[in-house]
């Protein structure tokens, strides 16, 4: 067995993730075509199968209980594919999408998504034009890792949910950004549900889960430069 898999099967087990062996070479199929293209164009710092194992793949699907059956899953600033690529690997059910500004980025995980053989929307698109347009307040559930600061993240997030939709964001240490968040929960109907620890206690990771109590006003999401100038 792989050092990668090795790894990647420890933790799903300690995490009580169940990962079965098909999962699990497509995990590594997809760090596989990830170390390749990297070696093309800086996609991500982390290459060693055991700091991938953790750190991209396991870290990504912690939360997936939080993912209610068949869900449209949207991953806001997905980079290199974290964390909607391992999501859509373990949770078949779910159907995925990539929100992602970079071009090179995306086209990363298509052909990414390809060698693990899933399917996953990919689009090359700010996220808070997206919001704009027909996906507005179209998505289950919202996913989002090491993109923005906490209340920037939800103006571009909780448009793109539906009324009742989960927005599910990656955070280290959170707390400074969850209260200065106060403003930005209630202007666009969150409210928060609970904090998931990443097992283990290796990484100080976290995963806010919230969910979205009502419909939000038109005028959110502004454009980037107001939303980072003037925070809610
Ligand atoms: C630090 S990377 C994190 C990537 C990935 N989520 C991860 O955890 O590995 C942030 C990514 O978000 C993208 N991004 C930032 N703001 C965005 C926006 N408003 N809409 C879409 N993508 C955005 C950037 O291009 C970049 O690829």
């Amino acid at each position: 067995m792989s050092e990668f898999i090795d790894e990647l099967k420890t933790l799903c087990r300690q995490g009580g993730i169940e990962a079965g062996q098909d999962v699990l070479e497509r995990m590594e199929e997809y760090y596989e075509c990830m170390k390749e293209t990297n070696r093309l164009y800086n996609l991500t710092a982390i290459t060693e199968p055991k700091e991938a194992a953790l750190k991209h793949f396991f870290d990504s699907i912690v939360p997936e209980g939080e993912i209610p059956g068949k869900s449209r899953v949207v991953d806001v600033g997905s980079g290199a594919g974290f964390p909607v690529v391992p999501l859509k690997i373990l949770r078949g059910d779910i159907s995925a999408f990539a929100v992602e500004s970079s071009k090179k980025k995306c086209d990363f995980i298509v052909q990414g998504a390809q060698a693990a053989r899933i399917d996953v929307t990919v689009m090359n698109v700010r996220a808070e034009e997206l919001a704009t347009g027909k996906p507005r307040e179209s998505y289950d559930v919202c996913v989002s890792r090491a993109v923005a600061q906490l209340r920037v993240l939800m103006e571009l997030c909780a448009p793109l949910l539906k009324d009742g939709g989960r927005f599910l964001a990656y955070k280290g240490d959170y707390e400074k950004e969850l209260n200065e968040a106060a403003g930005a929960m209630k202007a666009l109907n969150l409210k928060l549900d609970k904090v998931i620890d990443m097992p283990g206690g290796e990484l100080a990771h976290h995963v806010l889960v919230f969910h979205k109590t009502g419909m939000i006003a038109q005028k959110y999401p502004r454009r980037y430069a107001q939303i980072v100038k003037s925070p809610l």
